[in-house]
């Protein structure tokens, strides 16, 4: 579903289907494989992820009345920028500097439709397209004090008093959109049939859960996976959706946005919204909060302390997200790889710029049926994948969007062990940091080995451990979060067939 803006109007009856165009093969998987998460709504996932990224001061970050905001920047369907809003500045500011002329014909997806400061500089670069959560925006019209002026209220609506700036700026985002150079609209796509229940099954079964299982049998990980899940899910509903139906209809016809408002479209907008934010805290639930961690051999590393938990763990699931993309009929990898250097100092993530991000696939190009793509349980070897497919991380280093640097350094974040195929390409690439799970460590399946990992000298490794500290909360050393969360405590397998069904009405909130 894509719900576009004509003329910088949103019209009923635009709410339809788009083809979602692969970013690897050409044609979309087969009947029998499982479903996956489309461009789109990955990217809007990405982003809404990108705005929870850990602040290391989250009180500096902004007036109350301007929401931090989440970004990703889209090059020939390909993530080339991971933004966030930091102390001084705003997500699309962050992308002006770091991409400059580059962002020209790119697609942006915000996870709040940015204010007029951030819209003029990023149509003055040439973006081909724009798309925003329909939530509330970048420049706040629910942490606003009430209005002074009526500025841009219509008289009918006295709850949804909002703020001045907050009125001038949504009448300078109308002005702005009238723009002819970007295309200004909300995606969102409906979920593939499902895929919901897809991800949340293949999250409660990823190598990190597996790996607590392994550890410790009696920990029931269904119920943590569940405990999890509901309170990601309550946590990102306060950040992402709107209390009441009522209430999401006068911040979008305050935004310009009335025509969402008609009924059956609104309702739709609400539940794909509500799924999607659902999909976010099934991945998310899979890399729990528990007492477990990224820990290194030697765990006074500096890099270690440098990034703390909160940021790998936040890394790890960006690539659980990036899964969900796969073209492996079985198992999804993803990875991220982010450089540590001043150059990103000024922006919300610290002192991390992306590098690339990836999944596995076959190669680009490909038309989906044309290679084998069974596993080492077939006998014949001619018919097994392993040669066909593009490795997660092999393709985060190919469609790299900068080079790695020798004095910077660059950490990959895979949500598989490294292979022997991978692990000679990472070192001679120049990583100098890895965060994965060990599970699949020592394991060799003939086309596919993980020998190299566990010899590995010259890269730090962090695997997913039980914390040896377990008296420090998230195991996580002096940072605190956006995400202030009470929980006690991907490979994104096919699932286990035991897995009890969801209840997503049981569990979760409804918020429609
Ligand atoms: N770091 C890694 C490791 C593996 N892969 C990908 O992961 C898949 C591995 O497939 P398979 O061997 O079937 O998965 P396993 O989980 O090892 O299966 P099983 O545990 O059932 O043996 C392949 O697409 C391979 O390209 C990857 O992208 N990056």
């Amino acid at each position: 579903m894509e719900v576009k803006q004509k003329a910088n109007r949103a019209v009923p009856g635009q709410w339809k289907p788009t083809r979602d165009k692969s970013s690897q093969t050409d044609s979309r998987l087969q009947a029998g494989h499982g479903p996956r998460l489309s461009q789109v709504n990955l990217f809007t996932l990405l982003s809404l992820w990108m705005e929870l990224f850990p602040q290391e001061n989250p009180e500096e970050n902004h007036s109350s009345q301007i929401r931090t905001s989440g970004l990703v920047v889209v090059r020939d369907g390909k993530v080339v920028g991971l933004h966030c809003s930091g102390a001084e500045l705003h997500a699309g500011q962050a992308a002006i500097i770091q991409h400059g002329p580059r962002l020209a014909d790119c697609r942006l997806y915000f996870s709040r439709r940015p204010c007029s400061t951030c819209l003029k500089m990023i149509i003055n670069a040439g973006v081909r397209l724009i798309s925003f959560w329909p939530g509330d925006p970048e420049v706040s019209m629910l942490n606003s004090s009430p209005c002074t002026t009526m500025l841009g209220c219509s008289d009918h609506r006295p709850p949804c008093c909002i703020s001045e700036d907050a009125a001038l700026d949504n009448v300078a985002t109308e002005r702005l959109k009238s723009n002819s150079r970007p295309h200004i609209c909300v995606q969102l796509q409906p979920l593939e049939p499902g895929l919901l229940q897809f991800v949340t099954e293949s999250s409660r079964n990823c190598d990190f859960m597996e790996k607590i299982t392994d550890d410790d049998p009696g920990v029931n990980t269904d119920e943590l996976y569940n405990r999890e899940r509901t309170q990601h899910f309550r946590n990102f509903s306060s950040h992402f959706l709107l209390g009441t139906p009522q209430e999401h209809k006068d911040i979008l016809t305050h935004m310009g946005l009335e025509n969402f408002c008609a009924e059956p479209y609104f309702s739709t907008l609400r539940h794909s919204m509500r799924e999607l934010v659902q999909v976010l805290a099934a991945v998310a639930a899979g890399v729990p909060t528990l007492h477990y961690g990224f820990h290194g051999e030697q765990l006074s590393a500096s890099l270690h302390q440098e990034i703390s938990q909160e940021v790998a763990r936040h890394c790890v699931i960006q690539a659980s997200l990036l899964a969900f993309r796969t073209e492996d009929p079985k198992v999804g990898v993803g990875a991220v790889i982010w450089a540590k250097g001043a150059s990103a100092g000024c922006s919300g993530t610290g002192s991390l710029s992306l590098v690339g991000c990836g999944f596995n696939a076959y190669p680009a190009g490909s038309q989906y049926a044309e290679y084998p793509q069974m596993d080492d349980k077939q006998e014949d070897r001619q018919r097994r994948k392993y040669r066909y497919i593009v490795h997660a991380e092999q393709n985060a280093l190919t469609f790299r969007t900068r080079d790695i640097r020798p004095d910077e350094p660059t950490v990959l974040f895979v949500t598989k062990c490294p292979c022997d195929e991978c692990v000679p390409l990472l070192r001679g690439a120049g990583i100098t940091h890895i965060y994965t799970s060990d599970l699949d460590q020592d394991r060799d399946k003939g086309d596919i080995s993980y020998l190299r990992f566990s010899s590995l000298k010259n890269i730090s490794k962090f695997t997913w451990q039980r914390s040896p500290y377990p008296h420090l909360t998230n195991g996580c050393i002096g940072k605190r979060s956006r995400q202030t969360e009470d929980t006690t405590n991907h490979s994104n397998k096919r699932p286990r067939t035991d897995t009890p069904p969801l209840s997503a009405g049981k569990e979760f909130h409804d918020h429609s």
